[in-house]
């Protein structure tokens, strides 16, 4: 099971007091955004500012994402030479992927692991091949982008964005890669976020990508596996090792049969609980 991924905070590079901030901050990812959260003039200052905090603090645990520019852009370039070999960052974050060519022109400069954005139209359909691409290790659903390019109103089912979160899960899932959903903007409203958190869980999402640090910890609770899942897991396990000592293929378990894929998803689960127990200490 690769590290968790359960909440993926986004910091503007800009904002030296967030920076700061987040060296304490209970998340698993950070992805430090040059991108949209920074405007045009102040996109020069944040790489350099940037740069400086990775290389003079110490982030932990968390995984270090950069979301560069585009390479279709004034800054693409320039973000991509100063962080293309930065000993302080774990991975380069591409923004609004449209195709496998996007991340062919970013991996000829970059020797990181490569995350992509899935925010346009053209990209979720085709989020097989972008998910398949060789150096890329994660999706990160853009949400607000997607709306925005398809028109969608924004609704607490997220009915009109359901066929293109879905089909990268489906995407990521076939190319064994991570998938994180897309942020949920009214970071006061707690009970929204838990239920958009509880439909991502639900679709197959690693996780979800928050925008302020009140959102870390239901994110946190919700993509972990519950106390109840994990003892489930291990009686399952027990179960179907009792059955197959009997000679049977399926066991039953309060009423359930309990098969061999059924097993694999309490080991994932199992695996998922200990490498969060693993991040505490
Ligand atoms: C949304 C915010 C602008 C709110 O900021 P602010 O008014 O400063 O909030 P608070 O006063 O409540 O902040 C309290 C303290 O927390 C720190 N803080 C705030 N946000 C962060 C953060 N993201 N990371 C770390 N620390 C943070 C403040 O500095 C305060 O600290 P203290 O002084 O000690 O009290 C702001 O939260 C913000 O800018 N959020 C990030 C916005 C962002 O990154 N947007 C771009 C990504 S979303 C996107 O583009 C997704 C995708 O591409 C798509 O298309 O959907
Ligand atoms: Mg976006």
């Amino acid at each position: 099971m690769s590290r968790p991924v359960r909440s993926v905070l986004y910091i503007p590079a800009s904002k030296e007091r967030a920076l700061e901030k987040a060296r304490d901050l209970p998340t698993d990812a950070i992805i430090f955004d040059l991108e949209d959260a920074v405007s045009p003039e102040e996109k020069d200052r944040a790489r350099d500012l940037l740069a400086e905090e990775l290389t003079a603090q110490d982030f932990g645990a968390r995984l270090r994402i950069v979301r560069v520019n585009g390479l279709d852009t004034p800054w693409g370039a320039a973000d991509l030479a100063v962080f293309a070999g930065h000993p302080g960052v774990d991975a380069v974050l591409v923004p609004k992927v449209n195709a496998p060519a996007v991340l062919d022109a970013v991996a000829a400069v970059v020797a990181k692991p490569l995350w992509a954005m899935l925010e346009t139209a053209q990209g979720c359909l085709n989020a097989a091949a972008i998910a398949a691409h060789p150096r890329l290790e994660g999706m990160v659903m853009g949400t607000n982008d997607l709306a925005k390019e398809l028109g969608a109103r924004f609704r607490a089912d997220r009915l009109p964005l359901i066929a293109g979160l879905g089909a990268c899960v489906l995407a990521a899932r076939a190319a064994g890669k991570v998938v994180v959903d897309g942020v949920y903007n009214a970071f006061k409203d707690e009970a929204g976020l838990r239920a958009e958190c509880e439909q991502g869980r639900d679709m197959g999402f690693d996780g979800k990508t928050l925008i302020h640090p009140a959102q870390l910890a239901i994110a946190n609770e919700v993509f972990a596996p519950s106390d109840a899942e994990v003892t489930l897991a291990r009686r399952m396990i027990e179960a179907y090792r009792a059955a197959r000592a009997q000679g049977q293929g399926v066991a039953v378990l309060d009423g359930r049969i309990v098969e061999n894929m059924h097993v694999a998803n309490a080991t994932t689960i199992l695996a998922k609980a200990s490498a969060i127990a693993a991040l505490a200490v």
